[in-house]
């Protein structure tokens, strides 16, 4: 069995100070760290201190990094440069660390001349050697002459010095090129160092995207399962280490920011796992449980405080739900409707102004719900302390970053583990087809800050692949959607988030949550609920003007939907049809669709006027 392979994490990563950083890496499983040049520099630590923090947490120094401006330099400078070079290195022996990371110029009197490159970090790789010390040179994508890991490559190989390689960053290579061939072919024993980021798509100054915008693998567009599949085949045995520069991440807590960070790198190794190896690899890497099959959501929760349950009953009945279970030992009922479960929890304490209704528990069908928890387990989702008396079933259940239950079920008839169990039946759904035939999907509001990080964890837990990601112009700034869904299409779930911090201007209401029903007779549907007097929200004429002029749809069609304030969408594969309900409580709705077709799609075009109308909603019952 091949050692596992390392995964290390640059402190440039990570908020705070050195030793904050270091303790998040530590706790979160990291094996070693790249310390960055600013981070030792700014420590009141001496070297030899932070050697020894690092090996009391269990921490080995990687690499320090950055060392710049360093090739293809006239004389003189070149000679200030080997003497800068040496104080670096007697520092990194204070630090007890052996490999520098030299990254290509920018200096502006550096010359176009690749011989003289090499010779000079010959030179540099000269001095290091006596010392134990390697380095790695590595291209940044807008280095002045070298900004290509091939260029690096060639000027390392007519270097020619063994304690001269080069550093991979899968950012420099990726951003350029999304499917670099030749790396598999690369030498190992040259190969140092590999450093892995993620980035949104390439398509802005590749310096801004870098320094700003980097993300952890899986949080953006590289395919880095292909790429590090490559680099593994050559041979390399080095670590796996995270180098991410984001705005958003050096400003948040680096506890879960390190967690969230090797999720990633978990996350990853499981889809190198699954789609190669194109091996052999001379290092093992962790496979998590995998993904059960998930077929469906067993039921969708809401922490209700009274006055929002009151709100909440009187609609669920009017879109034809019944009340159908109430729990053993809690405040907790079961309403049905077809396929859709919802389930109300009066335990939370929470208080607000509309009275408080919140989507806290996700809950999925699973074929093998303790390999799913398991799973989640691995991927380092919190689990939750669940309270149940003896006889009730035990839920396996998680917390999403942001504190949501998820539960995984295994809902079947007379299943004496089954979550239904501990509901005793007080009334039994209507004869005849139900109106609503299953949960569409579920959308959750992250906060700006959390949207990546819990993208990653759905689509890692869950095992879902990202669909469309779109942004649309809402009324208190521009919002930023995410879709993830399994393979079968039965788990769907819409994210959304500000695509800045939000402004003070802003209502103090957190973005809502929905929860969506699919029927196969929108009209139907909207038609009984609106006779049954569920509170449906109204959508202005000017979109109904609005959609006669993009579309050509029947004028009947048309002249329903402006009576029933039905939304519409339209894509190659088909068509979307919605209606939503008005804010219950202080932040959530329901609302019912129809896919004609395969529409993949979640009505986000039509968010704006929704989020208008809610907001128009509201303002109305204020006042
Ligand atoms: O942006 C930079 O300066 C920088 C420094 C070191 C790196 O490894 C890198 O990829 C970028
Ligand atoms: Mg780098």
């Amino acid at each position: 069995m091949n050692n596992p392979v390392r995964k290390t994490i640059a402190t440039v990563c990570l908020s705070g100070m050195l030793d904050d950083k270091l303790r998040a890496s530590a706790a979160a499983g990291f094996d070693g760290v790249e310390i960055f040049e600013n981070d030792l520099v700014n420590s009141h630590l001496s070297p030899e201190g932070i050697r020894d923090r690092c090996a009391d947490l269990g921490l080995s120094i990687d690499m320090y990094q950055p060392f710049r401006d360093f090739e293809a330099l006239p004389a003189e400078q070149h000679e200030t440069n080997l003497r800068r070079a040496e104080r670096k290195f007697d520092l990194m022996e204070r630090l007890g660390t052996d490999t520098m990371l030299v990254c290509s110029t920018l200096a502006p009197q550096a010359i176009d001349d690749d011989d003289l490159a090499a010779e000079q970090l010959h030179a540099l790789a000269t001095r290091a050697a006596p010392r134990g010390i390697r380095v790695a040179y590595e291209a940044l994508a807008w280095g002045r002459f070298v900004n290509t890991w091939e260029h690096s490559w060639r000027i390392v190989h007519q270097a020619d010095h063994p304690k001269l390689g080069v550093c991979l960053d899968s950012f420099h290579i990726l951003s350029k090129d999304p499917r670099p061939t030749g790396i598999a072919t690369i030498d190992p024993e040259k190969l140092f160092f590999l450093q892995l980021a993620d980035a949104p798509p390439p398509d802005m100054n590749l310096l801004r995207l870098s320094r700003h915008h980097r993300l952890f693998p899986g949080q953006g567009s590289f395919d880095l399962t292909h790429f590090v599949d490559q680099v593994l085949a050559t041979g390399y045995t080095g670590p796996l280490s995270l180098e991410v520069f984001n705005d958003v991440f050096r400003q948040s807590d680096p506890g879960p920011a390190a967690l969230d960070a090797m999720r990633s790198l978990l996350s990853l190794e499981d889809g190198v796992a699954a789609h190669g190896p194109r091996g052999p690899y001379r290092v093992g890497i962790t496979e998590p449980t995998p993904s059960p099959e998930l077929s469906g959501w067993a039921f969708a929760e809401l922490d209700v405080d009274e006055r929002s349950a009151t709100e909440i009953t009187t609609t669920l009945s009017a879109l034809g739900f019944v009340h159908t279970g109430q729990h053993r030992s809690k405040p907790v009922q079961l309403w049905q409707h077809g396929d859709c479960n919802v389930v109300l929890n009066r335990t939370s304490e929470k208080t607000s102004e509309w009275g408080t209704a919140e989507l806290a528990g996700l809950a999925v069908e699973s074929r093998a719900p303790d390999s799913s928890a398991q799973r989640a387990r691995e991927l380092l989702a919190p689990r939750l302390p669940t309270q149940h008396a003896d006889t009730e079933a035990e839920l396996h259940t998680s917390a999403t970053p942001d504190g949501k239950r998820i539960h995984f079920c295994r809902t079947e008839g007379d299943d004496p583990t089954s979550w239904r169990t501990d509901f005793t039946a007080t009334g039994t759904p209507p004869a005849g087809a139900p109106v609503l035939v299953d949960i569409d999907h579920i959308a959750v509001a992250e906060p700006f800050d959390h949207f990546a990080e819990s993208m990653l964890f759905y689509r890692s837990v869950f095992d879902l692949r990202p669909q469309a990601e779109t942004e649309y112009a809402a009324p208190f700034g521009l919002v930023r959607s995410q879709a993830l869904g399994n393979r079968s299409g039965r788990i769907r779930i819409a994210m959304h988030a500000a695509v800045l911090r939000r402004g003070e201007w802003a209502p103090e209401v957190p973005d809502p949550e929905h929860i969506s029903f699919g029927t196969d007779d929108i009209i139907g549907a909207a038609r009984s609920m609106r006779d049954s007097g569920a509170p449906i929200l109204r959508i202005p004429e000017n979109y109904y003007d609005d959609l006669d002029a993009r579309y050509v749809l029947d004028p009947e069609l048309l002249s329903e939907m402006r009576m029933l304030n039905i939304l519409y969408d339209r894509d190659d594969h088909g068509e979307f049809f919605h209606f939503c309900t008005d804010l219950l409580g202080s932040r959530v709705f329901f609302e019912v669709v129809q896919r004609v077709g395969d529409h993949r799609g979640y009505g986000a075009a039509n968010t704006p006027v929704r989020m208008a109308a809610h907001r128009q909603a509201r303002l109305h019952r204020a006042t």
